[in-house]
């Protein structure tokens, strides 16, 4: 389907590329990066990259954070207060690594460290009231190749999570459906919830 869009945009723009048109959505400009030889079958890749990139880490951060919620209903009374009243803010170690090796490093493995996080596996948002190192908490890793939607996201699980919190009641189905990794952490049983409107005060 996507190889479909891309050569039917491809054929649009043709012409408008040829006369010197910038600008448009990514796509349009994927495209005009095709047209004028910059890039070859990449677009259909890079397009791919955004939407698994964009849509599954949102919603499975979404997902986890109503569950750890969930769980612990004093946490999510101050983030309801906190919700009325405003918004929230987010934000290696020198090694020598021997030429020819490959390095793996993963998240859980900084963020899981207790020399950074007491008690890391123990849920407690109040942990990021002092200050964190640099590159010590970094969901979006850091560097150049950081998140390229980092900006993007947080602002869209913090939109969707101050609606929910000021808007609708809910409650998890199964309050302790394991969690799988698949490679993101998710319940198994798909997490449904029962939500309804707040009452009207
Ligand atoms: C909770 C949501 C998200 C998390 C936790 C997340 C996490 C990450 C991480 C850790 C990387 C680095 C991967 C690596 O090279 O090792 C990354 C890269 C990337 N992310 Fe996200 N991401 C999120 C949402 C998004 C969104 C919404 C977009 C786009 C709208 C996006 C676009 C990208 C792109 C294009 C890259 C590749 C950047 C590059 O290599 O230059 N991500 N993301």
């Amino acid at each position: 389907m996507l190889v479909e869009i891309v050569r039917k945009k491809r054929q649009e723009k043709k012409k408008r590329v040829e006369e010197g048109e910038e600008g448009g959505i990514l796509l349009s400009r994927l495209v005009a990066g095709l047209i004028r030889g910059e890039i070859k079958e990449e677009v259909v890749d890079n397009v791919v990259l955004l939407v698994f990139a964009a849509h599954d880490t949102i919603s499975f951060t979404i997902a986890m954070t109503f569950r750890m919620l969930a769980h612990h209903p004093t946490c999510y009374a101050l983030l309801y207060q906190n919700m009325l009243k405003a918004i929230v803010d987010i934000e290696y170690e020198g090694y020598t690594i021997p030429r020819g090796w490959k390095v793996l490093w993963t998240a859980y493995g900084t963020h899981y460290n207790p020399k950074y996080f007491g008690d890391p596996s123990t849920f407690d948002p109040s942990r990021f009231e002092d200050a964190v190192p640099p590159y010590v908490f970094v969901p979006f890793e850091g560097g150049p190749r950081v998140c390229a939607g980092y900006q993007l996201a947080k602002l869209n699980i913090l939109i969707f999570l101050h609606f929910v919190v000021t808007h609708y009641d809910w409650s998890l189905r199964y309050l302790d459906e394991p969690i799988t990794m698949d490679p993101l952490p998710f319940p198994f049983q798909e997490m449904p919830i029962k939500i309804s409107p707040k009452p009207i005060i």
